[in-house]
């Protein structure tokens, strides 16, 4: 593996019983981009994330990294419940990265402050995580899987749970890690729209890779084929936006 990829899948398949769910999937990815993975619920899109970051059994095939990995889970996998603070958060990911041995000390804690400056929340130190809005939430779990210091960070469907504003603004951070840390980043979302504005390349999957490109070469016919039969209704839904609104 050459030493510009960071992740490289070779025919990789996975089935639960007779049901294949991931069909012959290869793929590299080189340090420094950040690409989208975009597909229809029940694609596969977070059983591929799984088996990248070795929470799945099973499968058939080879999956290689070549780095650190940064994972941020979905929301909903997070019991937001949870009586701990923003900085408690933030600190269970260095705790990860220095084992369960070492006591935090001042410097931990000055840390845990950069960390949160750079995701934008410093304030949000001292808050309960129970009372974080979606976009502030999902900040913080930035700033937790930044804090072991990933090369290579993967994010499943950030996105959800966050409003239109916040949700462009998530992403322009993100964008921001790329540019200034060299940060590799895989996102798997279902907004079509900012992926496209994000990410240098886009992979389409249903089952089975369906392309793989940088992100202006994707077709409107790219994303028909992974999102049939939806994606009629989908321009038909915007011709008629267009309608309504004269946009
Ligand atoms: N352990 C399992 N047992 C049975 N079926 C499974 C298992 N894991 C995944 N599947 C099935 O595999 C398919 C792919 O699931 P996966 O969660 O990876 O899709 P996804 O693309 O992430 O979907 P979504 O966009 O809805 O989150 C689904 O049909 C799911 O029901």
């Amino acid at each position: 593996m050459s030493t510009d990829v960071i992740l490289k899948i070779e025919n990789l398949n996975y089935n639960v019983g007779r049901n294949q769910i991931l069909q012959n999937i290869s793929f590299e990815i080189k340090r420094g981009e950040f690409v989208g993975l975009i597909g229809p619920n029940g694609a596969g899109k977070s059983t591929l994330v799984k088996a990248i970051i070795g929470e799945l059994e099973g499968y058939q095939g080879k999956v290689e990294v070549k780095g650190k990995i940064g994972y941020l889970p979905q929301q909903k996998e997070f019991e937001r419940d949870f009586p701990i603070s923003v900085k408690d958060a933030v600190a269970m990911g260095l705790y990860r990265k220095k084992g369960p041995l070492r006591f935090f000390n001042s410097a931990d804690w000055q840390k845990v402050k950069d960390l949160l400056t750079i995701v934008g929340a410093e304030e949000l130190y001292g808050r309960k995580i129970g009372v974080l809005s979606g976009g502030e939430y999902q900040r913080i779990m930035l700033a937790r899987a930044l804090a072991a210091e990933p090369e290579i960070l993967i994010l499943d469907e950030p996105e959800a749970g966050i409003d239109e504003m916040g949700k462009a603004s998530f992403y322009q951070l993100l964008s921001g890690l790329k540019k200034e840390k060299g940060l590799t980043l895989l996102m798997v979302s279902h907004d079509i729209g900012l992926v496209f504005d994000s990410c240098d390349r886009i992979m389409c999957l249903n089952k089975t890779l369906h392309c793989h490109k940088s992100t202006h070469e994707v077709s409107p016919e790219d994303l028909q084929v992974i999102f049939s039969p939806d994606f009629d209704l989908l321009i038909r839904g915007k011709d008629h936006l267009h309608k309504e609104h004269e946009l």
